[in-house]
């Protein structure tokens, strides 16, 4: 990921302690993005490749072995098949997706198909942190990062300690996850805020702008494992954190990555509109904005294939996943 890194600045609880939330508003916006038209034909192919370019692809299973990380890192660089590539006629397009987005017992695995096929250089995202609960002791929380780090992660999607956030303690949350920051070096850091465990849209906005203050390089709603991951509510409270940090700090280099539950291309480009419309078209490339997502590149594949065919390929002409 090119270098776009926020350093952080001292705690600064004016930066929140008064946000009001307007929920009405918010939920409003929310809807309407979901019930708009969606756009067609070749501008919908363009915006499906393009949010192909953004996916975070991601195994994060109890029974991820290094065979199936393999498979998904060669996946990652070459999302689209070359009968595909041909079809749509962009073949040699060098189209790949984001980063490939694992726990950090299988960073080495990713590291090594990457490098075997070619690609010593794609970007490898770790879980750490105790995902996805973040409760085990600080110490090594840390240290986790430190490993992944070292196995060849050049991204650490951390988790923020919930007990912190919902006992009102944003200092506590700040410090941590400063040190946090401090312990990913060179790698860039998304914190993920566990959004459908905070509460309320008003901590959601506090544990925005706290995780940029101690550095976060990307916020990130969920760890795919709550009851409620990303939604359009939640994702227009962190955007708007987002907005409001540039405001009041001048730095706009912290991203955004939702995650959870996000399969239907469909629901990509309508993600890919709202970033465009609320923080501008740069947030809608790889260097500020990302789909934490598993199962959403087979369905991207699959209308990329009706678009250049006219009918939806068997499962055998496009196994999912
Ligand atoms: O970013 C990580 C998420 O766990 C992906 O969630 P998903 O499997 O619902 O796409």
């Amino acid at each position: 990921m090119e270098d776009h890194r926020n350093q952080g600045r001292e705690f600064d609880e004016s930066l929140f302690k008064d946000v009001k939330i307007n929920l009405s508003a918010v939920a409003r916006r929310a809807s309407d993005l979901g019930s708009r038209r969606a756009v067609k034909k070749q501008q919908q192919a363009a915006w499906e490749l393009r949010a192909v370019t953004c996916i975070d692809l991601t195994t994060l299973a109890g029974d991820d072995t290094p065979a199936n990380v393999s498979r998904l890192c060669f996946k990652a660089a070459h999302p689209l098949s070359q009968d595909l590539l041909k079809l749509l006629h962009i073949n040699g397009a060098g189209i790949s997706t984001g980063a490939v987005c694992v726990y950090p017992n299988q960073v080495k695995a990713a590291k090594e198909a990457l490098v075997r096929s070619g690609y010593p250089n794609f970007p490898i995202a770790s879980v750490a942190t105790g995902f996805p609960c973040g409760q085990t002791p600080l110490k090594s929380r840390l240290a986790e990062i430190r490993s992944a780090v070292a196995d060849g992660a050049t991204e650490i999607d951390i988790v923020i300690n919930r007990t912190y956030a919902l006992t009102g303690d944003w200092k506590g949350v700040y410090d941590e996850v400063k040190q946090m920051k401090d312990a990913c070096g060179a790698a860039h850091m998304k914190t993920i805020l566990a959004t459908g465990e905070l509460g309320s849209l008003r901590n959601i906005y506090k544990a925005s702008m706290v995780c940029m203050m101690a550095g976060a390089d990307f916020i990130k709603t969920s760890t795919g494992k709550e009851g409620v991951n990303a939604t359009f509510i939640v994702a227009l409270v962190m955007i708007r954190a987002i907005r409001d940090y540039y405001r009041l700090t001048g730095v706009k280099v912290v991203g955004f990555k939702p995650a959870g539950g996000i399969r239907t291309a469909k629901d990509a480009c309508v993600w890919l509109s709202m970033m465009k419309e609320e923080l501008g078209d740069e947030y809608t490339s790889n260097k500020l904005f990302r789909f934490g997502a598993s199962a959403l590149l087979g369905d991207i594949e699959r209308q990329l294939y009706h678009y250049a065919t006219g009918y939806y390929p068997a499962i055998t002409e496009m196994p999912m996943g």
